[in-house]
């Protein structure tokens, strides 16, 4: 993401020797993502990101932190926590609450085709069945409740067609979510931010393979299909038109039914659900957009894109099934 908080090589050195990883070889700030403060840290040990959270607080972090442990020990491609001689993985630098975890190999793909999908959606449906008996729990943050406080706030800086759409599908949404087919969604700890820029393929070019996948910082418990519809809504579409690619779509989906059969309700909801994620996402980055905070490397994500595929969605509602 961008770097709201410096941090110092010393400062890097002394929560390495806190960790025993070794002398610092070299420390980079991270120009991509928006939440929080990153740092690439090369260390005797080995390669790790530094991350120093930017929102969240040292009550709501332990959920993501051992989220991602317990996913790791279960055989899961995603970062684990570094923990000191007493356990203890999250820590505070600069007054922030701070983690060091392992830097995944590979890179993104940026234009991802049906091959990539299908891994995807497989690792997506693994990510489900692992998490199912993870103790701890926390909401999803940027839901229903989320959505409910922060339209009113960007609501001024709408044009009126937006503001039309905008507060009708919060409306639609929480109607949605009061009825019964949703209550039957089966639910547990959802990623809720699967993009593109947050898994890493390796391999030759046309035999890449997925090597991990990383930023749990918008996990929470949610139902898996909202998952499944974030991801469908980024992996699988034109960027340009925000269009649903079928093609891809079908492929991500069959792939995580492989894994985990999509239940009756699932199915039903998945348009709606498609629209629900559009709409999270449109939601944020209007936020992000127009209340930025400081930062030395800051790019905000284009809220227009949501507003399309939101459009897209409701104008053109996909079942997996009649594809
Ligand atoms: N564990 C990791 N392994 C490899 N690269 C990472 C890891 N965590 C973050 N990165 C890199 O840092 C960038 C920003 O991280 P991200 O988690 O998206 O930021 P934010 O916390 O702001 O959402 C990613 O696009 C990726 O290049
Ligand atoms: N993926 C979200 C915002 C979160 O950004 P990230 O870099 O932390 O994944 C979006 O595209 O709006």
């Amino acid at each position: 993401m961008a770097v709201f908080t410096e941090v110092t090589p010393d400062q890097a050195q002394a929560l390495l020797d806190r960790l025993r990883l070794g002398r610092l070889l070299s420390l980079r700030g991270i120009k991509a993502g928006i939440e929080n403060t990153n740092y690439f840290v090369s260390a005797e040990a080995g390669e790790f990101v530094l991350t120093l959270f930017e929102r969240l607080s040292f009550e709501q972090l332990p959920f993501y932190l051992q989220l991602m442990k317990h996913l790791a020990a279960r055989g899961l491609a995603v970062p684990d926590p570094q923990a000191d001689e007493q356990g203890q993985i999250l820590f505070e630098l600069n007054g922030k609450p701070a983690a060091l975890v392992d830097k995944l190999r590979g890179g993104h793909q940026l234009a991802p085709d049906v091959f990539h999908c299908e891994q995807v959606g497989a690792a997506l449906a693994r990510m489900h069945l692992a998490g199912q008996d993870f103790p701890l729990h926390q909401p999803n943050l940027r839901g229903l409740a989320w959505w409910t406080e922060t339209v009113p706030v960007v609501l001024p800086f709408l044009a009126p067609e937006q503001a039309e759409l905008i507060s009708a599908e919060l409306a639609f949404q929480q109607q949605l979510a009061a009825s019964q087919t949703h209550a039957e969604l089966p639910r547990g700890p959802i990623h809720a931010d699967l993009f593109r820029d947050n898994v890493m393929f390796e391999g030759l070019p046309g035999r890449e393979q997925l090597s991990g996948f990383f930023d749990f910082y918008f996990a929470g418990v949610d139902s898996w299909l909202f998952d499944l519809a974030v991801c469908l809504n980024d992996w699988c579409i034109d960027l340009d038109s925000g269009r649903l690619d079928e093609t891809r779509a079908a492929a991500f989906v069959a792939a995580y039914e492989k894994v985990r059969p999509l239940s009756g309700a699932e199915h039903r909801l998945l348009p709606a659900m498609l629209r629900a994620a559009a709409l999270r996402f449109w939601i944020s980055r209007l936020w992000d957009f127009h209340l930025p905070r400081e930062a030395s490397m800051l790019k905000p994500h284009d809220p227009a894109h949501f507003e399309r595929v939101l459009r897209e969605r409701i104008a053109r509602p996909w079942h997996a099934l009649s594809s």
